[in-house]
C-alpha cells in the first residue's frame, strides 16, 4: 500500500506526519516501526497521525507512536509540528488549535517565525500517578520536591525525581550534560521495574537559574536530539527543587526550547519552540502483520 507522509522536526526531534483526516486510520505496530526505521523506512523518532475532531469544541485528534511502534500519551515537539502542519497545510485557519491526545486536550498556538507555543497542561508530581513505585526506596527532600534513590543493575544508584507531563519522566541532575552517562544509565532507568509503564530519562545540567542543558533518553526511542515533554518535566523538577526560576531556556542537542511554569501544581507548563517542514514523500508500506 502506498502511503504519503510529511517529514518534520522540532529542535531535531524528528517525525513522520500522516494525514488521517480522510478515511484510513491507524497502522500496525510493525508498520509504525517500519516508518520510523532509519535504514529500511523513512526514519523518525515518532510517527504523528492527524485525525478528525472527536467532539465539539475540539479541532483535531492526534495519535503518537514511538519508534518501537508503541502508542504514547503525549509529545511536546510533536505538538508543535502537528500545529504547524494543520495550519500551513490548510486543514485549519485557526492559530490556536485545540487537539485531543491520549493524555487530554492541549492547545498549541502558532506564534510566527516557525515558532509554536503550547500550553502543555499541568505536571503530575504524585509518584503513583507518574506512575512510579516508590515503596521502600530511600528518599530525600530537595526544596519542595521529594526525590528517590533508584538502585541500578550495576550496583550503583541514581537520585531521581519522577514527573508526568501526561507521559512519564525521571529527571536526574548531572554536572555536565555533554558527558552524562546517557547510553549507560538511560536504558537501565527506561525499563526499570519501579516504572511499570517504562519512563523517559532526563539528564539535567543547571547552568544558571534561567538556563539549563538537557539530554533525554526517550522511552521507546532512545536518545533524541530534543524532547519537549522532557524539557517541561526537567524544568518542573528544577523549579520544584528550588534550583530554577519560572522562565527557563533549555538547550538541547537539537536546539533551544523555552519553558515557563509558575510553580503551582495546578499551573500549566508552557513550551515555545521551533517546528520545521523537512520534505514530503510517499513509500510502499508492508502489509500489516
Ligand atoms: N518518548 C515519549 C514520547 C515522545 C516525547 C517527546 N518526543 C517529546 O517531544 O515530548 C514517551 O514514550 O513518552
Amino acid at each position: 500500500m502506498q502511503i504519503r507522509f510529511t517529514k518534520m522536526q522540532g529542535a531535531g526531534n524528528d517525525f513522520v506526519v500522516l494525514d488521517e483526516t480522510q478515511g484510513q486510520r491507524g497502522l500496525s505496530p510493525a508498520q509504525y516501526r517500519f516508518l520510523a526505521d532509519r535504514h529500511f523506512g523513512v526514519g523518525a523518532d515518532q510517527i504523528l497521525s492527524v485525525r478528525p475532531a472527536p467532539a465539539e469544541g475540539i479541532d483535531f485528534e492526534y495519535a503518537i507512536h514511538n519508534a518501537d511502534g508503541g502508542e504514547v500519551e503525549q509529545c511536546g515537539n510533536g505538538a508543535r509540528c502537528f500545529a504547524r502542519y494543520v495550519h500551513d497545510r490548510g486543514l485549519t485557519t485557526k492559530k490556536v488549535i485545540r487537539v485531543k491526545t491520549l493524555s487530554g486536550v492541549i492547545a498549541p498556538e502558532i506564534v510566527g517565525e516557525g515558532q509554536v507555543r503550547v500550553d502543555m497542561g499541568r505536571p503530575e508530581l504524585r509518584p503513583e500517578q507518574v506512575p512510579f513505585d516508590a515503596a521502600g526506596l530511600q528518599s530525600r527532600a530537595v526544596g519542595r520536591a521529594q526525590t528517590w534513590q533508584l538502585p541500578l543493575s550495576d550496583g550503583a544508584a541514581q537520585w531521581i525525581m519522577p514527573v508526568s507531563m501526561g507521559n512519564p519522566h525521571a529527571v536526574l541532575l548531572v554536572d555536565e550534560a555533554d558527558t552524562a552517562p546517557v547510553a549507560a544509565v538511560g536504558p537501565q532507568i527506561e525499563r526499570h521495574a519501579r516504572f511499570p509503564q517504562r519512563v523517559n530519562v532526563g539528564f539535567l545540567q543547571r547552568v544558571s537559574r534561567s538556563e539549563v542543558r538537557l539530554r533525554v533518553y526517550e522511552r521507546g526511542t532512545g536518545e533524541t536530539l530534543a524532547c519537549g515533554t522532557g524539557a517541561c518535566a526537567a524544568v518542573v523538577a528544577g523549579i520544584h527543587q528550588g534550583l530554577l526560576d519560572t522562565q527557563v531556556r533549555v538547550h538541547t542537542r537539537g536546539g533551544l526550547l523555552q519553558i515557563a511554569w509558575a510553580g503551582g501544581e495546578g499551573d500549566s507548563v508552557f513550551m515555545t519552540g521551533p517546528a520545521t517542514f523537512v520534505f514530503d514523500g510517499q513509500i510502499e508500506l508492508p502489509e500489516a502483520p
